[in-house]
This record gives structure tokens, C-alpha cells and sequence, in this order.
């Protein structure tokens, strides 16, 4: 999917809400449990409840790598069925990956072409050959890691450089990169008093800002320095959606924590124009 694609989606819906589908069979309702597939069964019907108010699903790999090649199937059938029925949908796999170039290729592989997701997210750490082979994918975006939500994101991301802080570095050097336009870069809703800073690195590229929820951050603070005219931002909640409820009723209780954001959203997107 291309950028004018997921614009065009957030301008429709207005909502730039992304949903985190970080499965875990001991917080799922136990009636789920009985199902041949709980993993997607539960992600299913989150989905299919919540479709009209998000722009993006981000399922974290680590959720599904935990349960070995029952898992990987289950997160197979999720993105098979975001594709088939819902295929304006952005898609995420939050992965972190990046290594040497000729491994990097193999995760694109796997990634956008095995398991056909939009994007990606990626470790900056191996720098500009380790990303590079997700960017030359086109019509795929890759998502950097610049700072991240957690506590310890500032032990290395925040260590002052002759050239500014480390983060603003991998920024700046990112931009340089081939095929740079294929950027995205996550950003912790954790920390909304560096986005003004950040904007004024990258004014135009999209931002995944985890954090917001179980973590946390606040949606309006995130706002008041990230929005662009394109808005520029895709914010994640995981924890905060999908284990709003947790009993035969859990789609209408994720659907109703959605809505809530997606009305704040739609309010910040009028105000914005
Ligand atoms: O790349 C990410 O998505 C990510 C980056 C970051 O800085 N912080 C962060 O929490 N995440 C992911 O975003 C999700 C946040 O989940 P909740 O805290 O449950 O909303 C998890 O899947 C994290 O792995």
C-alpha cells in the first residue's frame, strides 16, 4: 500500500488509530479457548468489529512466535484474512528485524512477500546496509526504530553525540538512504515533549506512536507536535483494545475503546484542517 492509499483511509474514517494484536492465550476469554484456532479466532472477530474505526492492525510477532508453528499459523490466517476482507487496511508487522544485508533480504522476504504485509518494523542499530533491502521493496514501507516508548529507550537512543542526540542521528542518517521515502519511524507516545524536535527532522514522514493505553501516553500531547497535514500519524494501543473485555462480549468492549479514541481522533483531524 502506498502513502496516498493510507491518507486517503484516515481522511475516510477519520481515525489514525492503529491496533496492536499482541495475543496472549492467558489474557483471551476462556471460551475462546475451546475453539480450534483461539489465536484467530480471537483476532477475527476483533477485527471484524473494529475495522471502520482503525486504519491499521500491528500484530507483534513475539505473540505468535511463543507458540512455535501453531502460532506462525495462526498469524498467517490473521494477515490472510485482513488482505482477503479488509485490504484497505494498513498492515504491520512488528518484527524489529535488520541485520547483515544479505539476512535483511531474507526478513523482507518473509515479511512482505511470504506473509504479504504492508510494512515492517526495523532496528537501525546494523545501520544503512542492514535497512536498505527493506526499503528497496516497493509499495512497502519500512518502520524505524528512532525513540522508543519504554524506560530504558533513552540509554542509548538519548546519549548526547557531537551531532545531537543519538536518535537525531539516526533520523537525519536515515533520510539519506536509498529509497528513504519507503520511511516511517516509531516514535513512543511516552515521550511527547521530543516530538517537536523530531518534526523538525522529518516535517513530512508518517510516525507509528506506540504507548498510548496500557503505557500510558496521552493522545492530544502526541498531537499537539506530531500532526502534519497529511496527519502523519499512526498511534498504537494493544493492551488498552483488545483486553478491554474479557468475556463472551470482548469485540463490543475492544470496539467500544476504539470508538472512543477514534472520536478524539475525528476531533483533533477537524481541528487540524
Ligand atoms: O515498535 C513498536 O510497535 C513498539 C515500539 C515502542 O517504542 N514501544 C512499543 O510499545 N512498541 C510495541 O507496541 C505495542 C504496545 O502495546 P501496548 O502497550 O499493549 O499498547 C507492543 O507490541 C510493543 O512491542
Amino acid at each position: 500500500m502506498n502513502k496516498s492509499a493510507l491518507i486517503a483511509q484516515i481522511k475516510q474514517k477519520e481515525s489514525f488509530l492503529c491496533i496492536g494484536l499482541d495475543v496472549d492465550l492467558a489474557k483471551i476469554p476462556t471460551h475462546l479457548l475451546e475453539k480450534k484456532d483461539p489465536i484467530f479466532e480471537f483476532n477475527k472477530q476483533l477485527i471484524d468489529a473494529t475495522h471502520n474505526l482503525a486504519v491499521a492492525y500491528k500484530p507483534n510477532i513475539a505473540f505468535y512466535e511463543a507458540y512455535g508453528i501453531k502460532g506462525w499459523k495462526s498469524l498467517k490466517k490473521t494477515i490472510n484474512y485482513l488482505n482477503k476482507n479488509y485490504p484497505e487496511i494498513f498492515t504491520i508487522a512488528d518484527a524489529k528485524r535488520g541485520d547483515i544485508g544479505n539476512t535483511s533480504t531474507r526478513y523482507a522476504k518473509a515479511f512482505f512477500e511470504d506473509l504479504n504485509f504492508d510494512s515492517i518494523t526495523v532496528a537501525p542499530y546494523m545501520g544503512s546496509d542492514s535497512v536498505e533491502p527493506f526499503l528497496a521493496f516497493e509499495n512497502k514501507t519500512t518502520i524505524l526504530l528512532a525513540l522508543t516508548s519504554n524506560k530504558g529507550g533513552l540509554d542509548f537512543q538519548g546519549l548526547k553525540t557531537n551531532t545531537g542526540a543519538l536518535y537525531k542521528n539516526v533520523l537525519k542518517t536515515a533520510l539519506t538512504w536509498k529509497n528513504a521515502q519507503n520511511l516511517m519511524f516509531v516514535v513512543g507516545a511516552t515521550k511527547p515533549a521530543y516530538f517537536a524536535e523530531i518534526r523538525k527532522i522529518v516535517p513530512n514522514h508518517f510516525l507509528l506512536v506506540p504507548g498510548v493505553g496500557a503505557q500510558g501516553g496521552n493522545l492530544q500531547e502526541v498531537c499537539n507536535h506530531g500532526l502534519t497535514k497529511d496527519c502523519g500519524l499512526l498511534i498504537n494501543s494493544s493492551r488498552g483494545i483488545i483486553y478491554a473485555g474479557n468475556d463472551i462480549n470482548f469485540a463490543k468492549a475492544a470496539k467500544k475503546e476504539a470508538f472512543r479514541l477514534q472520536q478524539e481522533m475525528k476531533i483533533i483531524l477537524n481541528e487540524n484542517n
